[in-house]
């Protein structure tokens, strides 16, 4: 049995909008585990993004608790969750939020300054080769206005991955992409989850989904269902595809 990196049990989150209340997030318990590609789907509205934050400490919770590597960490302060989170975690969101006065190569360093694992020296070769790995290499002096939706993604993965994270969260990060990039950035993923990184991502996609190895179904503020699948293997992908959508239409998705 694999190591479990994130641990939620019981979390309670509520909107207030307004007078009204929204139990969001319904006393959900959920285990992630070490080396998994892990996605979380649901309706929309059900909350996937609020869990995903919720876990990374993004966001507070109104009750339960949050371990990762059996720590626990929804006590932490502020800013302990702040270095938690440059040290520990890595993000990548359906927009790349990526400083628009730096170039592509300076948003990787000044990420990877923040999370003060390695020397500056250190960091700019660890910058240079995940954009080279990301296959973003010869954009990385340009800014991100003058780079495609694809290759700024590809940056904004580098960057998460510049601290070495321990577990990488991905919301909808092929949201914004078209066909093509959307394929480049899900191979990308997948690449660096062979590699050993454990990533939790939350898609409405069936093929960025498929890509995962364990689909969590979130509904009514609970997780109700789940799919174990095989790591992917680029020769099964329609019929890992046809077994998702099978699972997904029970579950009238
Ligand atoms: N900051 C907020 N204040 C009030 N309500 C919020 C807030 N953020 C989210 N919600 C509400 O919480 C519910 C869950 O939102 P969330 O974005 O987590 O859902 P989701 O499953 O990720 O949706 P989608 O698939 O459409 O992105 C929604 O009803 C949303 O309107």
């Amino acid at each position: 049995m694999a190591d479990t990196i994130l641990q939620g049990e019981k979390i309670t989150k509520i909107f207030h909008q307004g007078k009204a209340e929204a139990k969001v997030l319904d006393g959900i318990d959920i285990k992630i585990y070490e080396k998994d590609f892990t996605v979380i789907m649901g309706p929309s509205g059900a909350g996937k993004s609020t869990l995903l934050y919720s876990l990374s400490g993004m966001d507070q919770i109104n009750g339960g608790h949050v371990l990762y590597r059996g720590r626990e960490i929804s006590s932490l302060s502020e800013k302990q969750m702040a270095r938690l989170r440059a040290e520990e975690f890595g993000f990548v969101f359906q927009q790349t939020h990526l400083v628009s006065n730096l170039t592509l190569l300076e948003n990787v360093l000044v990420a990877g300054y923040v999370g003060k694992k390695d020397s500056a020296e250190k960091v700019r070769e660890r910058a240079k080769n995940l954009l080279q790995q990301m296959d973003v290499e010869e954009a990385k002096d340009r800014l991100p206005a003058q780079v495609s939706g694809g290759e700024a993604q590809r940056a904004a993965i580098a960057r998460a991955m510049i601290g070495r994270p321990g577990l990488l969260f991905a919301d909808e990060p092929t949201g914004a992409l078209n066909q093509a990039n959307t394929r480049e950035v899900l191979g990308l993923l997948t690449d660096l989850n062979r590699e050993g990184q454990s990533i939790l991502m939350v898609t409405h996609d069936l093929r960025a989904a498929s890509r995962g190895n364990r689909i969590l179904y979130l509904e009514d503020g609970k997780v109700c269902d789940e799919l174990s699948l095989e790591p992917y293997n680029e020769m099964e992908e329609k019929q890992r595809e046809r077994e998702v959508s099978q699972w997904l239409s029970g579950l009238r998705w």
